[in-house]
């Protein structure tokens, strides 16, 4: 099974022909291809009437499939083509349905629609007059499935190349692609799947470090734990208080096993079991029992924070940069980062640091980034990326937009501290903090504000133990 991977045109094509290479021929996956999208339509629709549109490569050669299976389980199904099928599967699919083959400009609508047109191999936008249709047939229908991908979409990047319709559900065969992830293609149906074709997707597969973000595994803490052992984190505050008291409270929901505000004397409602030390201690920053700092949240633009930032990142500790850290680092010379370092811009952020890095998908850019760098970074918006310099990334598509409100990202730098804190291990950490900070979204409800995200972190973290 593809294990969330998600690949480009390219990168699917070449898993296809490894397959192949095994001596499973063309066709064959095909008709796994086609019966497994099937299935998912007659499970959702029964034996209500269905139309397949066909075009003329091998997303047109599943639909014949798919028409074929159809027709085996009692469903009344018609097929339209827009044109022959141009390839030798296709071809096979095609005669193998047998059945008549309708012009798709004259055909009757149907009460469900199959989109059959174009899947990986779509090059161009469609002719105005097809993507018409299209879009007409499945106004009419009230079931509307994408095989592969819409006809109309750009499979690496996400782009609406020529009007779609809306899908109630995209069936991804094989294993994702960047369209599935990316907007504003991912905003063209309701619901998605993937489907095992019998693709078998290791990470020796070109592409497949690239994955959607799944839901962690996380421990209890050891039977010999204890506050130091289980992680110390120290929240360097700076003007804003009440950014550092969120991240410092997120960190220690996270499961760090002790977390210090650093310089926060002006902060009286962060929880008491968050420990004010003045920024004057000595080792406020470099105690060696420091298992992850925190940067940035509520620090300030003045040239005091920026001195802030300059102590911390001498420090030398593993540490999570946000916000104004991030601001600061845009200019200036700076100390290295550290060897264990997560960045978590926004978009606006991460333009700032990376000038050169603002065209592309986040995907691309994210992963760029990180190499530059050498630390995690997490793009963060709708989708948030999180890459890593040795390549490998993970898509996070299912946040609640909820979290578009103010102070959701210190909590989510305070995870990524946390967690960076309990494992050590940059990339794991912010994977996992991402995932805790989506689930307590939408454990929280509607219309929630930053500070209730910190109650859904404990009910997130026993979902994954
Ligand atoms: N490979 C496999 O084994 C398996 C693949 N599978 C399935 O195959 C799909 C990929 O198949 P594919 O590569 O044949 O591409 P597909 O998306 O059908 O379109 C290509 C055709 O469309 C044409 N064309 C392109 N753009 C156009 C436009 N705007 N307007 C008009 N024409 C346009 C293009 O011709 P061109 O003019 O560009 O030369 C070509 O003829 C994949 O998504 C999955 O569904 C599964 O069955 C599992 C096994
Ligand atoms: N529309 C959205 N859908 C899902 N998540 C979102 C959306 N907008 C913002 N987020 C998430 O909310 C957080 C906002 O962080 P950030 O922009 O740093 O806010 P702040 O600086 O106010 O804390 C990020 O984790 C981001 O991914
Ligand atoms: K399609």
């Amino acid at each position: 099974m593809s294990g969330g991977a998600i690949l480009t045109a390219a990168e699917m094509r070449a898993a296809e022909q490894a397959l192949f290479a095994t001596g499973i021929p063309e066709y064959d996956v095909m008709v796994r291809a086609g019966r497994a999208v099937a299935e998912m339509v007659w499970r959702v629709g029964a034996k209500r009437d269905v139309l397949v549109l066909c075009g003329p490569g091998n997303n047109g050669g599943d639909g014949y499939v798919i028409a074929r299976r159809l027709r085996e389980h009692g469903v009344p199904v018609r097929v339209a083509a827009m044109a022959d099928p141009a390839t030798e599967s296709a071809k096979r699919a095609r005669d193998d349905w047998g059945g008549p083959v309708e012009d798709i400009m004259a055909c009757a609508p149907a009460h469900q629609l199959v989109d059959a047109l174009f899947g990986t191999g779509l090059t161009r936008e469609l002719d105005a007059s097809l993507a018409g249709r299209l879009c007409d047939l499945a106004k009419q229908a009230n079931h509307v499935y994408a095989v592969d991908l819409p006809s109309g979409i750009a499979t690496d990047d996400g782009a609406i190349l020529s009007p779609v319709p809306h899908y109630h559900l995209c069936l991804s065969l094989g294993a994702w692609k960047r369209a599935h992830m990316l907007r504003p293609a991912a905003l063209c149906w309701d619901q998605m799947a993937c489907l095992d074709i019998g693709l078998d997707i290791g990470m020796a597969t070109p592409g497949a470090a690239v994955r959607r973000l799944e839901k962690p595994r996380l421990s209890a803490p050891a039977d010999d734990a204890h506050k130091y052992r289980r992680g110390l984190v120290a929240v360097v505050a700076g003007a804003m208080a009440g950014a550092a008291a969120l991240s410092a409270e997120a960190a220690a929901r996270a499961g760090a096993g002790y977390v210090r505000l650093v310089g926060a004397q002006a902060i009286v409602d962060a929880p008491h079991a968050i420990v004010r030390v003045s920024s004057r201690d000595e080792d406020a920053l470099t105690d060696p029992r420091i298992a992850a700092l925190l940067v940035g949240p509520g620090l300030g633009r003045t040239e005091a924070a920026a001195q802030k930032l300059r102590a911390a990142l001498e420090a030398g500790q593993a540490m999570a940069v946000d916000a104004d850290a991030l601001w600061h680092l845009g200019e200036g010379a700076w100390p290295a980062l550290p060897p264990r370092a997560i960045l978590t811009p926004h978009e606006g952020e991460f333009v700032r640091l990376f000038p050169d890095l603002a065209e592309g998908t986040p995907i691309d850019r994210a992963l760029a980034a990180a190499a530059r760098s050498g630390a995690v970074v997490v793009l963060k918006g709708p989708v948030s990326v999180i890459a890593a310099p040795d390549g490998r990334a993970a898509i996070a598509d299912r946040a609640p937009s909820w979290l578009s409100t103010a102070g959701t990202g210190d909590v989510l730098a305070g995870l990524c501290a946390g967690r960076l804190a309990v494992t050590g291990d940059p990339f794991g950490a912010a994977c996992e903090a991402v995932w805790l900070h989506g689930e307590a979204a939408r454990r929280a409800g509607p219309a929630f504000i930053a500070d209730d995200l910190l109650h859904g972190i404990g009910s997130a973290i026993k979902a994954c133990l």
